[in-house]
């Protein structure tokens, strides 16, 4: 991330240089509370530290030198292919992580590496590998091929992989799994609607999932997944962007459902979200509205991830303290507000037990909030189970 500049910070998709000694405290402690709240040191993977494990074996170093020259023709790395492949697993990574090395060829980081949501999505027991939509994470898009296919700790779950056909594109943050059976994937400026085809028949096929639900997503920067406007807090209550979730139109949703002959969906046009996911769902589901309930206010913690919490466990759930009114809404569902240092010093000496009461835990996150991605964007649960 130290990287960023202003010259390429649009190219790195960034809208800001970030201070970087904070916003890796801000992390750490964020990484902190995962790790509270699930109970154990283990909790939390490290994506780079995992990339480095991967390296030791050679055939993962090849692997991914491969990958990088064909993914990237334009780079002309081809011309020091062998070379790279020569390189240390330490080398190897650090020219994976920045672009650099001590070779005469240069390309640029992978800053967003820290939004591993969009790496990959995991419904039951299969995991969908993403197809970046844009260049500067395509590189992004091979490390976490590198990783579920050559890191030990992946060794049993090969079978279970889903590659995407060429041509279309999916990044991970487009993704919500609403039920076991129900899935919902954003057709944003990020997924095309060719990978919503293709994971619904995936999902159809080889999970319990028996919904799909589509939703439509003005193709624009603000809005790049569906995690920026639509996160789920609990099971009958989401954070919600009311411009565009609550913007009921012809064409907006669309169920797809398995229709017993391959290649075949039935589909059905839905006019409102919400109603489709009530009935998919078999509930009613509360829409806490981000920023409130002006829209002036909406649109300003949308822009700063207000509808991008994460849920770490039964009951607890992450969001940017920048978010205040979202929070307010939070509150008025029965939360408690709580920042991240004080949780952290209530529970130093005894055991969090989830579930005992609602908690809305807010990150100071001012540093990484500038970097278009909330808590649920800096996050990739590889395994799921229901409760
Ligand atoms: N799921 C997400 O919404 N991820 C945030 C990604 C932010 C990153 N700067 C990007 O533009 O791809």
């Amino acid at each position: 991330m130290e990287m960023v500049s202003p010259s390429n910070r649009l190219e790195l998709l960034f809208d800001d240089i970030l201070y970087v000694g904070h916003a890796k405290k801000e992390h750490l402690l964020m990484c902190a509370v995962f790790e509270k709240i699930v109970g154990h040191s283990d909790a939390v993977l490290q994506i780079g530290e995992l990339l480095l494990e991967a390296f030791q074996s050679e055939d993962a170093r090849y692997d991914f030198v491969e990958r990088l020259c064909q993914s990237l023709p334009e780079a002309n790395l081809q011309a020091v292919e062998d070379d790279l492949k020569r390189l240390s697993p330490e080398e190897l990574h650090r020219f994976a992580l920045t672009g650099e090395s001590d070779l005469p060829v240069m390309t640029l980081p992978v800053p967003n590496l820290m939004f591993t949501r969009d790496l990959a999505a995991v419904v039951h027991d299969r995991i969908i590998m993403s197809h970046a939509a844009t260049s500067a994470r395509t590189r992004e898009s091979i490390i976490i091929h590198v990783v579920l296919h050559h890191h030990p700790r992946f060794e049993d779950v090969q079978d279970n992989i889903i590659k995407l056909p060429k041509g279309v594109t999916f990044e991970g943050g487009d993704l919500l799994v609403a039920s076991p059976e129900t899935v919902l994937i954003g057709h944003s400026e990020r997924t095309s609607f060719g990978a919503i085809m293709a994971i619904a028949h995936e999902l159809f096929e080889h999970t319990p999932v028996e919904h799909v639900l589509a939703v439509d997503l003005p193709k624009i920067r603000a809005m790049m997944h569906l995690d920026t406007v639509f996160t789920f807090a609990s099971p009958d209550e989401c954070v919600v962007f009311p411009p565009v979730i609550e913007n009921d139109s012809f064409g907006y949703c669309v169920h797809l459902t398995a229709s017993g002959t391959e290649g075949k969906f039935v589909t059905d046009m839905r006019l409102s979200f919400r109603s489709a996911l009530e009935e998919l769902l078999e509930r009613e589901i509360t829409f806490v509205k981000c920023g409130g309930g002006e829209r002036l206010q909406q649109e300003r913690e949308q822009w700063t991830d207000g509808a991008n919490v994460f849920t770490v466990g039964p009951g607890a759930i992450i969001g940017y303290e920048r978010n205040r009114r979202t929070f307010e809404g939070l509150r008025d569902r029965g939360y408690r507000v709580v920042k991240a240092e004080s949780f952290l010093s209530y529970f130093e000496d005894s055991d969090y037990t989830p579930g005992a009461e609602k908690l809305a835990i807010q990150l100071a996150g001012t540093e990484l909030s500038r970097g278009r991605g909330g808590p649920r964007c800096m996050t990739l649960p590889i395994a799921r189970t229901t409760s």
